[in-house]
């Protein structure tokens, strides 16, 4: 029998999460997928029931009234007479030791003998659950067991908090290629559902309707609040008391009992305030949503406000004014609300839930400041919400000092609105494949999966036929105008949808190259600029072919380096953002259809033109995107052998520099029913499409020449 299993007899109190991960290694090591798989789930579910539990026990014994503290202790120390001296001091600890007492038995209740102590776990274990290592080991063992649907489960669970693992996406990458896999497996087990009903409440607002909107923004506000309490529930864990051991060791932290008793305490509340950071942080994301609460509820009261419930826009705006009493916007949505409601209702104030929060949050935050003030302790407020009048006057200037010397402290590097982030992450299975520090840049990216086999299929059977329809026009594939050794076929939206139109070319491919160039476009505005609307400037379909015979001893580049919004000067490093660049590009992407030839990977250089930072091998599906500036100079090595397809594109910010040729084609594409309805008694004249063919025979035909989803026996 594999080592460990005697731990998962059926009925029996959960088991340390740190003993069953480890014989789950072990199980695993020895290839043991059966039982390494029960004891990795059980130590996932041993280590959420301690979470559950410490929350259940922590919110009941807070109510038990003999373990909560005297009303007469919660005022401020210096409200009038208190207790007769040394009275406080009994009563606050007989509370604590009574509340201890409530802990302790609920623990055993729930948790078994040993109750909660038993089942903690270091902080290496912790952080490795964090960042969901279990599910990397989970999914190699499924799949040996030939349980794909939960291996990609699995796979995909890991793969959202960490979306940079090499690994993994190749795993990914492989799952996705498995018939028997279904897109429905790549499912997350373990994102808090909070976050799904936030998205939908943020896309069903972005399509206008806020009707539908509401009751997922509403779950999204009341969900993220109870998550904020469950992690305060943690704070009170012993695993915090074990943080302050392994931060003081050595530093010789051994106070008296207060010392020690205030230590802690200071340690519980700054773990209490890192709660609504970590609620507002997507698993895999290095930074939180910025002004998570406050901004969910400005989008509630717009939102109200639109279907027309008056009164619960105003409990919202409120609820705003209480974070952030100036606010321009609020206070001006607010008179507007007063004014529609016409009688003032005195009922009517801010929401309780918030109201609640706010009070305890500056409470915690007063003695936090009060401690960093006398006691020399640090803390980091992660609120920019705090009221000057909470921070003592003697740190107010050093805080404002350390924020003008250190801004980036205060700005996290990417306060992008990571809601957008979803699309490029989970968008059909697109994946991260290289973010900018793995390219040696700053703005650059690496996309996988954007275009499937068939869809390749699709774009290059139209490359092909639209160079066909030239040739037979007399126009022959042009030499490139980069070098002699290449022959080069450029096909603008514009011209496919023409060709498509005059039946030389299927229309279903001319679509598709509309429809792609916008999924490139989503993403990349969803990447790189968020907070601002990109456009597509110009589109084309570009193939590069090596001319045979005319290989020998080549030495230039099939594209030499440049960068596209500026005139690159490599002696001097300089980028002249002037004519003849296309001067109002501000991102460039290139979205490769195949890797079948020899050569023609990109690369990118120092601003010199020479030294390689970056080298990018085309494939099948893969986005290059990046910022078109200086800071990203270009070139492609020479193609030898073969051809090579990409869809070349770039994205302007200046709307008046949007492409106009997609309109048209989007014009010309227009299904013909479309336009039956419009013009109700045209004829159909066949000469515009000759041999219609349903898409789905043409697909099926794409599908059949380039192959099945190779049914994946590789070793993952
Ligand atoms: O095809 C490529 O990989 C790069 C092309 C390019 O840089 C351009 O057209 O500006
Ligand atoms: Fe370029």
């Amino acid at each position: 029998e594999p080592p460990g299993l005697a731990r998962l007899s059926p009925g029996a109190p959960p088991q340390a999460p740190d003993l069953l991960y480890a014989d789950g290694l072990r199980a695993y090591a020895a290839g043991a997928w059966a039982p390494a798989v029960a004891l990795l789930r059980e130590a996932l579910r041993s280590q959420a029931a301690l979470g559950r539990a410490r929350r259940d026990c922590g919110a009941r014994c807070a109510a038990e009234p003999g373990a909560a503290l005297p009303a007469v202790l919660l005022d401020a120390p210096d409200s009038g007479p208190g207790p007769a001296q040394g009275a406080w001091e009994r009563l606050l600890l007989r509370a604590a030791l009574r509340r201890a007492e409530c802990l302790t038995q609920c623990g055993v209740q729930r948790l078994g003998p040993g109750g909660a102590a038993r089942l903690r776990v270091g902080s290496a274990l912790r952080d490795a659950f964090r960042r969901r290592e279990p599910y990397n080991y989970l999914q190699r063992a499924y799949y040996q067991l030939k349980k794909l649907d939960l291996a990609a489960a699995a796979a995909h669970t890991f793969f959202v908090a960490n979306p940079t693992h090499l690994q993994m996406r190749e795993d990914m990458a492989k799952y996705r290629r498995m018939s028997r896999v279904r897109p429905q497996s790549f499912r997350d087990l373990e994102t808090p559902p909070y976050w799904a009903a936030y998205d939908d409440g943020l896309e069903l607002l972005g399509r206008q309707e806020a009707g539908l909107a509401l009751p997922r923004l509403e779950e999204a506000l009341q969900e993220s609040l109870a998550q904020v309490e469950s992690c305060r529930a943690g704070c009170e864990g012993p695993e915090e008391q074990q943080r302050e051991e392994e931060e003081e060791e050595g530093t010789g932290g051994q106070g008296g009992l207060y010392e020690t008793i205030a230590g802690h305490w200071i340690r519980v509340l700054q773990c209490r305030q890192r709660c609504v950071g970590d609620t507002a942080t997507r698993p895999g994301r290095s930074f939180p949503v910025p002004d998570f609460l406050p901004s969910q509820l400005r989008r509630l009261h717009e939102a109200h406000a639109q279907v027309g419930n008056l009164s619960q826009a105003m409990e919202n705006v409120l609820s705003v004014l209480l974070f952030y009493p100036e606010d321009e916007a609020a206070k001006k949505a607010l008179n507007q609300y007063q004014a529609q409601l016409g009688e003032p209702r005195p009922g009517l104030g801010p929401r309780e839930d918030i109201r609640q929060f706010i009070l305890r949050s500056l409470g915690e935050k007063r003695q936090l400041y009060y401690a960093m003030e006398h006691l020399g302790t640090s803390f980091k407020d992660p609120d920019s919400w705090t009221p000057a009048a909470v921070i003592p006057e003697a740190l107010r200037e050093k805080l404002r000092e350390d924020q003008e010397k250190r801004p980036w402290d205060h700005e996290p590097p990417q306060p992008k609105p990571l809601t957008h982030w979803k699309d490029v992450l989970l968008l059909e299975g697109v994946t991260l494949t290289q973010d900018a520090r793995q390219l040696n840049g700053s703005e650059r990216a690496v996309l996988d999966g954007l275009l499937t086999p068939a869809e390749c299929g699709l774009l290059l059977q139209l490359a092909k036929d639209a160079a066909e329809a030239g040739a037979r026009s007399g126009y022959r594939g042009r030499r490139s105008p980069h070098t002699p050794h290449e022959r080069f076929e450029g096909l603008t939206v514009l011209k496919a949808a023409q060709l498509a139109r005059a039946g030389a070319v299927g229309s279903q491919g001319a679509k598709l190259l509309l429809e792609v160039s916008e999924r490139v476009r989503t993403l990349t505005q969803a990447y790189f600029s968020p907070e601002r609307p990109l456009h597509l400037s110009f589109t084309h379909l570009v193939c590069r072919s090596a001319i045979e015979g005319e290989q020998e001893q080549r030495m230039d580049l099939s594209h030499p380096v440049h960068a596209d919004n500026c005139v690159l000067d490599p002696d001097t490093g300089e980028c002249w953002r002037e004519p003849p660049a296309y001067t109002y590009r501000d991102y460039s992407g290139l979205l490769y259809l195949n890797d079948d030839f020899h050569g023609g990977d990109l690369f990118f250089t120092e601003p010199n033109a020479l030294t390689v930072t970056a080298q990018v091998r085309p494939r099948c599906g893969r986005l290059v995107a990046f910022s078109s500036g200086g800071e990203n100079p270009h070139g492609v090595w020479a193609v030898t052998r073969g051809r090579r397809c990409a869809l070349a594109l770039w994205h302007t910010w200046a709307p008046e520099h949007r492409e106009q040729e997609w309109t048209e084609a989007k014009e010309l594409l227009k299904e013909p029913e479309e336009e039956e309805e419009e013009e109700e008694e045209e004829e159909e004249t066949p000469s515009r499409d000759p041999s219609p063919e349903p898409p789905s025979r043409r697909l099926q035909r794409v599908q059949d020449r380039v192959g099945k989803p190779p049914r994946v026996r590789e070793e993952l």
